[in-house]
């Protein structure tokens, strides 16, 4: 194929890639069988090794994973990653609440989401492209895993609109890709990954993005760093902004106008954590108004507008219901 056709065509493969992508790994809403998107993204991947000078860092064969790195890189986060203060039971829930209202006032409404049990990460973009990743690793100071993150298919590499924006959420590995890894792993006479939050930072911890790429991870993401440059009244118009940018985020999160409704969430999803294609660890609730974070601002180390209601290890609630069963 010569070159004016081959930049056609690599065009099209790419647009009809990022397309398919978006709608299988962000909405879970399949556009065209894995076989056929296997079969475009080969078509790409040969094209690009007949014609490099048509490679670009944004191809979506990047996915497939590049040369391996010596050593991560650090990075500084220009807004630190803030972790979230914990809540255990519903009465420290009900303090949670009594100590925002002491601050803001009785006209509090809460935004509810469920707490992915993963590897936190920071998105960089520029002008609408992914630039870089991090670990959270001590809020200030990361890794820069970019060239795993790029592995992510739910990453996209160009948003929907060409903003600059920073953005954080949750790298996970979906129960099933867990389960499929463990039983490679004991086939391969290797060591099995503890929980899925585990084989999650492992991959993401991977010098070879090759590695990564076949581990078969996702993220959810819950939070613009750079929300000042945003006019956002309320954090779940955040969570719709982010979505309306291509990102995957979380669909269970809820609005809760009081914390009583809070708890009934938190109870509900401790129920429901079993049924979800990943793991859960908690619920993460924050003060919906901006203006009303803004007012309660930061301890040291987080947010005094989030807490993380946590929930007992998965495996530990399993034996409790095989016992009430039992008796
Ligand atoms: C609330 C926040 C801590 C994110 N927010 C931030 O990291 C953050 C950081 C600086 C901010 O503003 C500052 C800017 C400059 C200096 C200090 C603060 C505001 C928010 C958080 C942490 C963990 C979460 C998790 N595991 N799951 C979900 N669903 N949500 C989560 N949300």
């Amino acid at each position: 194929m010569e070159r004016q056709e081959a930049e056609i065509r690599v065009q099209t493969l790419r647009e009809k890639l990022e397309e398919y992508g978006y709608h299988y790994y962000v909405l879970d809403n399949p556009l065209v069988t894995d076989a056929e998107y296997d079969q475009l993204m080969q078509e790409l991947i040969a094209l690009e090794g007949e014609h490099p000078e048509l490679v670009s860092e944004d191809s979506p064969s990047v996915r497939v994973g590049g040369e391996p790195l010596p050593f991560f890189e650090k990075v500084e986060h220009q807004i630190p990653m803030l972790s979230l203060g914990n809540a255990f039971n519903d009465q420290e829930l009900r303090d949670f609440d009594r100590r925002v209202r002491e601050r803001v006032g009785d006209e509090v409404t809460y935004s509810c989401e469920l707490k992915i049990d993963g590897l936190a990460v920071s998105l960089t973009y520029e002008d609408g492209k992914f630039v870089r990743g991090a670990t959270r690793g001590d809020g200030t100071i990361g890794e820069d895993i970019t060239n795993n993150l790029k592995t992510i298919q739910a990453i996209p590499l160009r948003l929907k609109q060409p903003v600059s924006v920073e953005v954080r959420g949750e790298a996970y590995m979906p129960k099933n890709s867990f389960e499929a890894l463990n039983v490679a792993k004991v086939e391969a006479g290797e060591e099995k990954f503890a929980n899925p939050r585990n084989a999650a930072a492992g991959s993401l911890r991977q010098l070879d993005p090759k590695i990564a790429a076949k581990r078969h991870l996702s993220i959810f993401i819950y939070a613009i760093g750079n929300a000042e440059g945003q006019d956002l009244a309320s954090h779940h118009e955040g969570l719709a902004f982010l979505s309306e940018l291509g990102f995957k985020v979380n669909n269970e999160s809820k609005h809760c106008p009081t914390i009583e409704e809070v708890i009934d969430y938190t109870n509900e999803w401790l129920e429901k954590r079993a049924e979800l294609p990943y793991e859960i660890d908690g619920i993460v609730i924050k003060v919906d108004s901006i203006e009303q974070q803004k007012s309660l601002g930061f301890t040291a180390k987080s947010p005094r507008w989030a807490t993380a209601f946590k929930f007992p290890a998965e495996e530990v609630v399993t034996i409790l219901r095989d016992i009430e069963l039992s008796v």
